[in-house]
């Protein structure tokens, strides 16, 4: 049976602590690949300073020339507010000889009972939860953890860094390009050279 991780995230903007995740997630359980899937409307928090076409630009860019990774666009596509519950139905119900993995990090695992028909998520899908220093991932539900190196790294941090600090080594350079080119999060065309 083929094994689909999905990393879901907003990828405002995507970045190498989302890489590094993903591929300790596709070794570490012997996935088939890991589709980046970012979302329309993020179920629990505010997002600004990207569309959600240029999120799902930047997430393309960020997994281009790596084979085992692809983008899956259900989300942007379908719109409206993304609930993994809902769109965990619709990808397992067009795929039934796949089995999906649901990879999230270690700080969204208290938070887990907050989410949408969180006891039938479970049944759909498994949760591969990727540690994390400093969050408590103590949980009712059955979560599969894995070991990683760490980036003490969030889309959160790099907005704030984009106006007057490069992003180079944190993103990919092809996200960096993107980001300047766009003028995103007050950033501006060449602050990356010097
Ligand atoms: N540095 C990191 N290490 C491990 N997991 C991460 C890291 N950054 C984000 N994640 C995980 O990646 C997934 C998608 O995250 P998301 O796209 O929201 O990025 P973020 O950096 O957490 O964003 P923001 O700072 O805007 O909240 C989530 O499961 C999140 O826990
Ligand atoms: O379905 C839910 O209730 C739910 C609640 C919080 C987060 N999620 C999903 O978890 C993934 C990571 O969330 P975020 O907020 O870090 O982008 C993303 O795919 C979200 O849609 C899903």
């Amino acid at each position: 049976m083929k094994k689909v991780g999905i990393l879901g995230g907003t990828f405002n903007p995507p970045h190498l602590g989302h890489l590094i995740m993903a591929n300790e997630a596709y070794y570490s359980v012997g996935l088939d690949e890991v589709r980046f899937m970012p979302n329309f409307i993020a179920p629990h928090k505010e997002v600004a300073g990207a569309s959600a076409e240029q999120r799902l630009t930047m997430t393309q860019l960020a997994t281009a020339g790596h084979p085992h990774f692809r983008v899956e666009d259900f989300e942007i596509n379908s719109g409206g507010v993304s609930y993994s519950f809902d769109t965990l139905t619709k990808l397992t119900g067009q795929e039934p000889d796949a089995e999906f993995f649901f990879i999230i990090g270690g700080d969204m695992i208290e938070g887990l009972p907050s989410w949408h028909r969180i006891d039938e998520l479970i049944k759909l899908i498994r949760f591969i939860g990727v540690k994390r220093s400093g969050y408590n991932i103590e949980t009712p539900y059955p979560v599969m953890m894995i070991e990683s190196p760490e980036l003490l790294l969030s889309s959160t941090m790099l907005r704030e860094r984009a106006a007057n600090r490069p992003l180079t080594f944190l993103v990919p350079e092809k996200v960096e390009a993107f980001i300047r080119k766009e003028r995103l999060y007050g950033s501006q065309p060449n602050a990356s050279s010097r």
